[in-house]
């Protein structure tokens, strides 16, 4: 079957997005593994879904794969090309968009000047719901990573992140410590790596190395997490420019029972179709 599919990113963390609502077609794990390799696919570290909703109130279905084929429960910087390509699409007119995911429904917003502002929804602090093994729940837990000791934040944001503070992300050890701890087995369900320098209380920079992928050149839940978790360690303020590789986002967090709003780009890159 042909599929027709649009290449978007957000900050260089890179989507194939298919509209299942004009084309009828069920996607299995090794259909998401061929369309994401990126010698013998398209390529991209995500395949995303625009489905019909299940739940009445609410605009679209938003699925999200990763590049293995696992479906996962969110992911903000597709969040953003979501609701720039169903616009362009003209599959809907709306300036505000609400979405369903595994994680519960979000709202996407397209702002003046062709940013994307999403309501991701409360962060997720309570270890069990992470999930994360611990006893209480805490600002920061003592975690060995092969051999060493770190300290470090756990936050979901409907997908499990933990958080591991560095002095200079440029030289942070990503490819040696990512693997180890995104398999790490207190996160059951495994987890996404991101690793911080907190520069002031307005500014972070942070690397991800993504559960299911790899590192990327940018991760928008990775980032909510980030700064939700320096914002509970008392050491960023409720607005904060997250510096990544791939670019910068907008984080803001007022603090418990609050929405974290993220705002940044979303860009089409091409349109083709695949014979899958
Ligand atoms: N790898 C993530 C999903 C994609 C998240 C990321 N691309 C984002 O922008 O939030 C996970 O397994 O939870």
């Amino acid at each position: 079957m042909q599929l027709r599919f649009t290449k978007m990113h957000g900050l260089g963390n890179d989507f194939v997005v298919i509209d299942l609502i004009t084309q009828r077609f069920k996607l299995k794990p090794h259909h998401i593994r061929k369309i994401a390799d990126r010698h013998f696919g398209i390529g991209c570290d995500q395949v995303l879904t625009v489905e019909i909703p299940s739940q009445p109130d609410v605009d679209f279905r938003y699925r999200i794969y990763n590049a293995e084929g696992s479906e996962v429960e969110q992911c903000g910087n597709g969040a953003r090309c979501f609701a720039r390509f169903v616009r362009e699409k003209r599959l809907t007119g709306k300036q505000k968009i609400k979405v369903e995911t595994l994680a519960g429904i979000i709202e996407l917003e397209v702002t003046e000047n062709r940013h994307v502002r999403v309501d991701m929804g409360e962060p997720i602090l309570d270890p069990k719901r992470i999930p994360f093994t611990a006893e209480l729940q805490a600002p920061d837990y003592a975690l060995d990573i092969n051999g060493s000791r770190w300290q470090v934040g756990a936050v979901s944001m409907g997908n499990p992140h933990v958080i591991l503070p560095v002095d200079d992300v440029d030289s942070a050890p990503v490819e040696q410590v990512g693997p180890i701890t995104e398999s790490h087995p207190r996160f059951p369900q495994r987890v996404n790596v991101g690793f911080m320098h907190i520069v002031d209380r307005d500014t972070i920079r942070l690397r991800v190395f993504e559960r299911g992928v790899g590192e990327t050149l940018a991760c928008g839940t990775g980032a909510c997490a980030a700064v939700v978790s320096g914002i509970v360690q008392g050491k960023l303020n409720a607005t904060v420019t997250a510096h990544l590789p791939g670019g910068s986002l907008s984080i803001r967090w007022q603090g418990p029972g609050q929405p974290v709003i993220m705002t940044g780009p979303a860009t089409t890159v091409f349109e083709g179709q695949i014979q899958i």
